[in-house]
């Protein structure tokens, strides 16, 4: 390693460590990466580099913990560990078991860094077990899914559950494997101030970087990582916003026209409530609706730079009542984007896979009908009802639509051409990360009868 490359991979070290500690307070992670970024400036390949270290760290995250446990031999889990040792011996199990690299050298670099960043007591001990990893095994597989879940670090039960699902092996790995390859960001381009053919050349000639088109809509584009996204004038100016293509394709489904009144009954971030305004010209109202006041914030700062603010009318909250409080049979078209499980946000955001809880897929789908149903009261004679997650369980997603539709008759499900067909229901649908590249996604459209 020359000692260019040396000093890269420190700096890289220090971004993923102060991230994976800022993580713990602020979340998303993606954020806290920011917040480290405009906090360091680090060099472009440090960025670069840091970039793949922590997604190869969040995506093991359960198996690395895994790991601690049974070297300190911790009797209840790793949150009993100081915040500075818990996330330095992430990294280092992550370096030394799973990608092969020198000990010493690992174990050097994170006592250094934790004896700055921390105290000379912690660094101690991150050294000591870092060169302790020297001498571990890995666990034998006891069965097929065993081996599954550490081929590819994915928690057991979600494999188990996607075989159940999916009713083939193979295509199981396929999505484990779509999972965890890093995709290229997306971004999707405000059409009302800049053309995206247009952006494309702008950021080819002054990044220098590839730039490509999406798969499905004309104003998404793809870029590699590493650009200082939060600090590009074109990010500043609103030319842009990061999102999923799959996300994106929510708003384009729904097709709100300028001059409509649409509801978009949880809002925030605002990625959908913002392609809405552009695809309306910025004319009509959107009514945004969200729990969330930190998020809403964000909708608003999102708006605002995107110069869409104007049409968008913010409701801090519960969506399911909103019918009460604003009014029924007023819009045009509704757009219900409930929280759910995320595990189609997988290859985007590698950690959700250790957060998903089998209890949480119990609990969200009535939640996800009682917001449905909601925003359904808001859906005017004629006008539009648009369900979406980024779920890929059916209970999240045909299910809940199912029983409104068996207790709305006067909604039916209309076709939705792009994508695969939803579970037992042609007219929905579905993306896959391992059949389209982008993140798993539903979407059902409704129309409500005269
Ligand atoms: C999947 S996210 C929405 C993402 C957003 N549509 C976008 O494209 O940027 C789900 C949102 O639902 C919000 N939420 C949770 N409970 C809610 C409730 N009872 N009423 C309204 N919004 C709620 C959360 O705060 C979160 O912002």
């Amino acid at each position: 390693m020359t000692s260019r490359d040396a000093k890269t991979y420190e700096e890289a070290v220090e971004i993923v460590l102060r991230t994976l500690v800022k993580a713990e307070r602020i979340k998303p992670t993606q954020y806290a990466r920011r917040l480290v970024m405009k906090e360091m400036n680090p060099s472009r390949e440090a960025r670069s580099v840091s970039a793949g270290l922590l997604y190869s760290v969040l995506q093991k995250r359960g198996l690395l913990d895994e790991v601690i446990e049974d070297v300190l031999e911790i009797t209840d889990d790793v949150t009993e560990l100081d915040t500075w040792v818990r996330n330095a011996a992430r990294i280092a199990v992550n370096e030394v078991v799973f990608e092969d690299g020198d000990p010493d050298e690992v174990a050097d670099v994170l006592h250094g860094l934790v004896r700055r960043l921390a105290n000379p007591g912690a660094a101690a001990i991150v050294k000591a077990f870092t060169l302790d990893l020297k001498d571990y095994e890995p666990p034998e597989p006891e069965d097929e899914l065993d081996r599954l879940k550490w081929e590819y670090y994915h928690p057991r039960w979600l494999i188990e559950r996607w075989m159940e699902m999916f009713g083939d092996p193979d295509e199981v790995v396929a999505l484990l494997e779509a999972n965890n390859r890093r995709p290229p960001l997306t971004i999707r381009v405000n059409t009302l101030k800049v053309d995206p053919e247009e952006l494309a050349e702008r950021l080819q000639r002054k990044y220098r970087v590839t730039v490509e088109p999406g798969r499905f809509l004309d104003e998404i584009l793809k870029i590699p990582e590493g650009l200082p996204i939060g600090e590009m004038p074109e990010w500043e100016e609103g030319l842009f916003v990061i999102q999923d293509e799959a996300a994106a394709l929510a708003s384009a489904v729904l097709n709100p026209k300028p001059g409509e009144v649409v509801v978009d009954l949880c809002a925030a971030p605002g990625g959908k409530t913002t392609h809405m305004a552009q695809l309306m010209g910025g004319e009509g109202k959107i009514v945004a609706i969200d729990v969330d006041e930190v998020r809403m914030e964000r909708l608003r700062e999102i708006a605002e730079r995107m110069g869409v603010l104007d049409c968008i009318e913010t409701h801090l909250m519960d969506g399911r009542e909103a019918p009460e409080k604003l009014g029924r049979e007023f819009a045009d078209a509704v757009l219900v984007d409930p929280p759910c499980s995320a595990d189609g946000t997988i290859p985007k955001n590698p950690e959700r896979r250790w957060r998903i809880t089998p209890d949480e897929l119990e609990r969200l789908p009535k939640f996800q009908y009682e917001l449905l149903k909601a925003g359904a009261e808001m859906v005017k004679p004629g006008g539009r009802l648009l369900y979406s997650t980024c779920s890929m369980f059916p209970e999240e997603d045909e299910e809940v639509v199912r029983r409104f539709l068996d207790e709305h008759p006067e909604f039916e499900l209309l076709e939705v051409k792009v994508g695969d067909q939803g579970f037992d229901m042609p007219e929905a649908c579905r993306l896959f990360p391992h059949r389209h590249e982008t993140c798993g996604f539903f979407i059902a459209l409704m129309g409500r009868t005269g």
